[in-house]
């Protein structure tokens, strides 16, 4: 199994084991990592050695919670860690999304419970089993748990709401106080044992956190229960050397004030015979805290101070010693100062005197069909066995009565709450050198919450993996079922057997009942006999150990008798707290004064008992468990050792190397087919044939050619192609070993290791996928923007285009508009220009006609015109450059220019547009004439430079010179 979970090879069982040893020596090799180990079941391999050695790593590295499965196993520190336990760090284990991925730690077994009550998952209500050794730190553990609870739980409604919850809580926590200082004592193994079980009952209620129904629920602590088991009470009477009595006796003997010490008769030093070791100062014995808590319980100073003289009363009665009678007849005589003790105890516990000390020396006897009354004078030992019951039972109903008043004080109206956190302190597994009636009855409580262990977790785990088809997966553990029925089984076993002994009340010897035990029980496996032991006894073999228990004194422990004497005595008690202890009640009379015909059954401490064991473990079963495992690391309570032995017996007590083991061995991890299928099948691609092999996917629930026969050949094909791609999956070779993993029925069991190789796969799978994807939308992308660029170079060259066009358009448009313009402007200068000249060139004719001529016209033309062709630059420029020449000196100067026929120069005329702007153009006209233009003339833009050509100069009506080209000219 081993080899198997740990993924070694099978190979001869020599090597394997030499091989296991040299991996254990490699992994034990160093320390430093071991107590990084959380949980025990990662140990490797889970054996009692390495676990011993992860324990003590942690505890040196003051790590002192660690996993073990379902179970927290807790190392008591010894020491005060207050930030262990600050409201801080319960805050943070409560606010985290994840509390159990936090450090091992009470508080995340406090968060789980508390958020699965809030869950509302069935079963709704919690219980937290806390077990262990007597100072291992159990109590401590479950008073943490509280305050956790207090802490986590108190209201966030209302600031009245609040209040109240606050209230309900510190009166829930003042409860610890008042019960240890009456239940608890200092033992041998721990200072501040408790000597009696208790279930706390912490109530829940459901609240709204905000108007919305929404909003979700919070569970507010609403109140509290106690409910207590098997106390202790012969510690009152009777203490081992070196232990004390109840810490309240303590209490009220070092802290009583004077006036309380005269009114109780404890004078200062006083010595009680049932008060062994005061001089030990304890811190648990401090008087004023007790009495606070019991104030705000609701316990009044009067009340306060009439318990506390009746438990006065009891040491004195502890000091009533009787001698050796020397006449049978006569009752034992006193002690020498007893009879002061007698009346001081009568006194205080309001007892007539003389009453008390014969009830305690004599018995009364009722025999006969007339219930005639015997009195016969009790021996010594008699009378010291009445001295102590009485004690015993004052004690025992004074306990119960302020249990049901912290009861009464911290109990929810049942209408007032909904869920419930149930707080089991147990006391562990005990083995003395002696074992008698109690041992018998812890160790059988033991018994039972171990049954209850295994029928929750081992039990059901294994069914399952049976059920799955799981048959690699039988992991021996002890079923201790075969225990129990020695134990409590019926008819015969050794709880029936004592009890009978009790019910036919005939004188027994210790021998006689351990031969009857013996031969009735001799069949069972879990009993055995030490030859080698004088003393009558049997051994019971339990599933923490072998116990013997003696016989001598068990049937009379079991019977408890009380006798009849002494109840009616303390009925007479005129002490308001004893009258409520023993009401005068005319039908308990009757039943305590049977008839000797009576069959009823007889109350003994072992029926009690086994009633309410079976009550308690009912409210177990309809809960949800969870284990917290303390540890005591040495005997001698102090910080910093670890004895690997008192561990080891200790771990074996408590189950928890089965426990261990069966978690490491089976599979924590168990998904259903299809949801495996769901979040892995990716891996197939990992497989390079499975991805494209035959076995589709798995079908659609509603598809009807589906039959469940072939969906679960295909889901088993499909699981087995996941489960084969593990060994790729595996980085280093050591993991390429087989996985533990298992294909059940409807199920895949595996363990975290193969978890975590499955999600690495898939990781590894979705990375690829996440990378295929990415480079897929890269490219589309890539192409999109290509395509996106490409358009848009379309679009802009499209819109230049247009625009370009639209532009030349315009132009043309424009050009066009110039052009009509200028030819229309062209034609209107031409039309001026031709007008301007024809109006001088007619004006001029007309002169020509009038004046006489010395040329025919022709020549005087054809000269004029040579005349200007040939010297118009010439007269151009003189006329020009004649700077300050004007009239007629001008006319001078261009006739000068211009060889025109001498004689003929009154036949000319020379005409200026504009004689003071300077000429802009020359023209010579048909008739002779030459007309200068001036720089505004509208011809400016005419023609320019006409032709030599007498070819293309038809006329004189020509601009023969635009002036700005005369420069050149
Ligand atoms: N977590 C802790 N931190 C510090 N000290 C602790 C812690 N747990 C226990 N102790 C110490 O160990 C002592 C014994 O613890 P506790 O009384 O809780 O043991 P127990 O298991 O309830 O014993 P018993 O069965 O005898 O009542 C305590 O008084 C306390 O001093």
């Amino acid at each position: 199994m081993l080899q198997q979970v740990n993924g070694h090879s099978s190979g001869s069982d020599a090597h394997g084991g030499e091989s296991l040893r040299e991996d254990l020596q490699e992994f034990l090799g160093g320390e430093a990592p071991l107590h990084q180990l959380d949980d025990l079941t990662k140990v490797n391999p889970v054996t009692l050695e390495t676990v011993l050695r992860c324990l003590q790593a942690r505890y040196t590295a003051d790590t002192f919670y660690t996993n073990a499965g379902c179970t927290l196993v807790a190392l008591n520190p010894f020491k005060p860690i207050p930030q262990l336990y600050s409201p801080e760090l319960m805050q943070e284990y409560h606010a985290a999304p994840q509390p159990q991925k936090l450090k091992p730690h009470i508080f995340t077994v406090g968060e789980q419970t508390y958020r699965s009550v809030k869950s509302l998952i069935e079963p709704v209500n919690q219980s937290v089993v806390v077990s262990g050794e007597s100072g291992a730190g159990k109590t401590w553990t479950s008073r943490c748990l509280m305050k956790f609870y207090a802490v986590v739980a108190a209201s966030p409604t209302s600031w009245e709401n609040h209040k109240i919850a606050e209230r309900i809580e510190q009166r829930i926590l003042n409860s610890n106080p008042v019960m240890e200082a009456f239940g608890n004592a200092c033992t041998l193994r721990n200072n501040n044992s408790s000597r009696f079980g208790k279930f706390i009952q912490l109530q829940l209620n459901r609240q709204l956190m905000g108007s919305s129904l929404l909003v979700p629920r919070a569970q507010q602590m609403t109140g509290a229960a106690v409910q207590t088991y098997l106390l202790e009470k012969t510690r009152v009477a009777c203490q081992a050397s070196s232990e004390r009595n109840f810490h309240i006796f303590y209490q009220i003997c070092k802290g009583a004030s004077a006036d309380e010490r005269l009114q109780w008769h404890l004078p200062e030093g006083a010595a009680f015979s049932w008060l062994p070791n005061p001089e030990r100062t304890l811190e648990e014995d401090c008087f004023e805290v007790t009495r606070e808590a019991m104030l705000l319980l609701g316990i009044d100073a009067p009340t306060q101070n009439n318990i506390f003289q009746a438990l006065a009363g009891l040491l004195h009665l502890g000091n009533t010693r009787f001698a050796d009678s020397e006449d049978e007849a006569q009752p034992c005589p006193l002690m020498d100062g007893a009879e002061c003790s007698v009346r001081t105890s009568a006194s205080l516990l309001r007892l007539p005197e003389d009453p008390l000390l014969e009830t305690l020396r004599i018995r009364t006897i009722r025999a006969g069909r007339r219930q005639q009354v015997f009195r016969k004078p009790c021996s010594r030992a008699e009378c010291d066995t009445r001295r102590d019951c009485l004690a015993k039972l004052v004690y025992a109903r004074l306990f119960d009565w302020l249990v049901s008043v912290i009861n009464s004080s911290i109990c929810a109206d049942p209408d007032s709450w909904t869920t419930f956190i149930g707080l089991l302190d147990v006391y562990g597994f005990e083995s003395f050198p002696t074992n008698s009636l109690e041992q018998l009855c812890i160790n059988y409580a033991n018994e039972k919450l171990q049954q209850h262990f295994v029928a929750h977790y081992l039990r059901a785990q294994q069914e399952e993996y049976t059920a799955e088809g799981l048959e690699w997966s039988t992991v021996s553990y002890q079923d201790n079922q075969t225990c129990l029925d020695l134990i409590e089984g019926s008819p015969i076993s050794i709880c029936s057997l004592i009890n009978e002994e009790c019910r036919l009340n005939r004188p027994s010897s210790a021998a006689q009942l351990q031969t009857r035990i013996e031969s009735s029980l001799a069949g069972s496996p879990c009993l055995g006999h030490s030859k080698l032991s004088r003393e009558p006894s049997f051994i019971v073999v339990h599933y923490a150990g072998s116990v013997r228990y003696h016989t001598a004194g068990l049937v009379e422990k079991n019977k408890d008798p009380i006798p009849p004497e002494l109840t009616r005595l303390l009925q007479q008690s005129q002490d308001p707290l004893l009258k409520v202890l023993f009401p005068a009640d005319p039908e308990e009379k009757s039943q305590e004064e049977p008839s000797g015909q009576s069959r009823a059954p007889v109350l003994t401490v072992v029926s009690k008992f086994k009633a309410s064991l079976e009550q308690l473990l009912q409210v177990l079963h309809s809960t949800t468990p969870h284990y917290i495992r303390c540890i005591k690391p040495n005997s001698q309570g102090r910080a910093q050792m670890f004895h690997q032995e008192e561990v080891l017996s200790q771990l074996e007590a408590c189950g928890l190397v089965e426990t261990i083991h069966i978690s490491a061995a089976g599979f924590p991890i168990r998904v259903s087919h299809r949801n495996f299928l769901e979040r892995y099948e990716l891996l197939r691609r990992l497989c390079p044939g499975a991805a494209a092999s035959p076995h589709g996917p798995p079908p659609d629930e509603g598809r009807s050619e589906w039959s469940p026969h072939s969906e679960q050949a295909t889901l088993q094909a499909l699981l087995q192609d996941i489960l084969h791609t593990l060994p790729a999956l595996a980085r280093a070779p050591a993991e390429a070993t087989p996985a533990p993993v298992h294909c059940g029925r409807t199920k895949v069991f595996m363990t975290d290791s193969t978890l975590e190789l499955l999600e690495r796969g898939r990781a590894q799978v979705l990375e690829q996928c996440a990378r295929c994807i990415q480079g897929g939308w890269r490219r589309h992308r890539g192409r999109k923007q290509e395509r996106q660029r490409r358009a848009a170079v379309l679009i802009q060259a499209a819109v230049r285009s247009w625009l370009t066009r639209k532009h030349i358009q315009r132009l043309h448009a424009a050009a066009t508009v110039i052009k009509r313009a200028w030819q229309e402007w062209r034609i209107r200068m031409a039309f001026l220009a031709s007008e301007e000249l024809d109006g001088v060139e007619e004006q001029h004719s007309s002169q020509v006609t009038c004046s006489p001529s010395s040329f025919p016209l022709p020549q005087a033309q054809t000269r004029l015109l040579g005349a200007v062709t040939r010297f118009w630059p010439l007269g151009l420029v003189l006329a020009n450059a004649a700077v300050g020449a004007c009239g007629f000196r001008r006319k001078l100067v261009v006739f000068a220019c211009l060889p025109l026929p001498v004689g003929s120069l009154s036949s000319y005329t020379v005409q200026t547009a504009q004689e003071q702007a300077g000429v802009t153009s020359i023209r010579a006209l048909p008739q002779g004439s030459i007309k200068f233009h001036c720089r505004k003339s509208p011809l400016r833009y005419a023609d320019i430079c006409p032709e030599p050509s007498p070819d293309t100069v038809t006329g004189f009506n020509q601009i023969l010179l635009e002036r700005h080209r005369l420069g050149h000219v």
